[in-house]
């Protein structure tokens, strides 16, 4: 059975060509505008989780506010569950929305916070239903023991997971959560990552989690939708957008650090193609060197990530020359920063690896760094697009 409905319209979310403008400050607003985004499409099915990260100011808040009908696009469509929602005002399009300003109704109780969406015309339950829903997910959100406090006695965190409990008992044909978990301390923002995600993907309806964190976006997302200076840079699995990155936009926002970013030139001596940088020469794998050869640039950015680069003995030969410039123990892991001449670069290592370094850290000691044989990416230098084929 095709899974097209009324006349057309797909089950799930679509998006297609939503552009918006605001004016800038001091300017009239129809004279240069500025454009935060340009003409944006995405899908996401029922039951689907897209992630959409990005940097901020890159849109994601104002995307999620068109698709809430809470501000209006200057061009696009917006249909969501088979019903086209251009004209339908935001307390009608049935979207359980977190606002990333929590906005939680301060004399009601946290148990009367998360409540208040299933007394309203629409998202009336049976109230021991409706007490039965707000206990469990209260319980999810470890905030059942505030349940009687009201907002002004909660810190930031705990006001966080009341909007978040009052976006969670709904069952709207859209979840709309926008930085929904960025104010809580890092353990428990690692629980609910996964239960939260676990609770969205077994409703019917789709949702979109908006994250400035790229990493919580590909943990989080059964697909990753990568915004930058409101445009879709990438979309894919977590896997593709971690594996393949599609620009170097996408690849500085993710990792812990993120990939480092290389500027440099290619080369040709005998069989062999090098990216060169001052006193750096490193030849490419035949994969990538094949790739760059097809690409015709000579203006390149390599990629590497943190943990492929491997410390050698300074002068080992095909060992490229660097200096250490910090060492930062992590308990299972180090962070050392190299300086690679005018460029610092990041190596994630074994704590044994960065003790071996030397007394203090071996700051301000000339080493050799080796790069992986897999693993390295290729970006063109000007566009900073990924080459194709790496
Ligand atoms: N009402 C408004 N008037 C003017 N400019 C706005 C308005 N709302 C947003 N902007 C601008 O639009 C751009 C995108 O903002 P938006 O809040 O959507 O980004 P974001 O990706 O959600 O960022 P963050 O991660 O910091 O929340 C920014 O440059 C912002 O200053």
């Amino acid at each position: 059975m095709s899974a097209i409905l009324n006349g057309g319209i797909p089950p799930g979310l679509t998006a297609r060509g939503i552009a918006k403008s605001f004016a800038r400050p001091g300017a009239k607003p129809k004279v240069d505008p500025h454009k935060v985004l340009h003409e944006i499409g995405i899908e996401v099915g029922p039951g689907e989780l897209v992630a959409i990260t990005g940097p901020s100011g890159a849109g994601k808040s104002t995307f999620c506010r068109i698709l809430a009908g809470l501000e209006r696009p200057d061009a696009g469509t917006v249909t969501l569950a088979g019903r086209d929602l251009g004209a339908v005002p935001a307390g009608q399009r049935r979207v359980a929305l977190m606002f990333e300003s929590y906005a939680l109704y301060p004399h009601l109780t946290v148990r009367g916070n998360a409540l208040s969406p299933l007394q309203a015309p629409g998202g009336r339950l049976a109230p021991a239903e409706a007490q039965k829903r707000v206990d469990e997910v209260l319980e999810l959100l470890e905030i059942r023991h505030l349940g009687e406090r009201l907002p002004g006695a909660l810190s930031g965190g705990q006001k966080q997971r009341v909007a978040l409990a009052r976006t969670l008992v709904q069952v709207p044909d859209l979840f709309l959560l926008d930085e929904p978990i960025s104010h809580l301390d890092a353990k428990l923002r690692h629980k609910l990552r996964g239960e939260i995600r676990r609770r969205l993907s077994a409703q019917s309806a789709p949702s979109i989690w908006a994250t400035p964190d790229g990493m919580e976006a590909l943990s989080v997302g059964d697909r990753v939708v990568v915004l930058d200076q409101g445009r879709v840079e990438q979309v894919g699995t977590p896997e593709e957008i971690w594996q393949r990155p599609a620009s170097a936009r996408v690849a500085r926002l993710l990792g812990d650090p993120p990939m480092n970013l290389i500027e440099g030139t290619l080369m040709r001596a005998a069989d062999t193609l090098y990216v060169t940088r001052r006193d750096m020469r490193l030849a490419l794998p035949p994969a990538l060197a094949a790739a760059a050869a097809r690409h015709g640039t000579d203006s390149i950015i390599l990629g590497v990530r943190p943990d492929g680069i491997s410390f050698a003995p300074a002068g080992a030969e095909g060992a490229v020359a660097a200096e250490i410039y910090s060492n930062e123990p992590f308990g299972k892991h180090a962070i050392v920063t190299i300086d690679l001449g005018a460029l610092l670069a990041k190596v994630k290592t074994s704590m044994a690896a960065a003790a071996a370094l030397g007394a203090d850290g071996g700051i301000g000691r000339g080493v050799g760094i080796t790069f992986p044989a897999e693993g390295l990416s290729l970006f063109d230098g000007a566009t900073g697009r990924a080459l194709a084929g790496t």
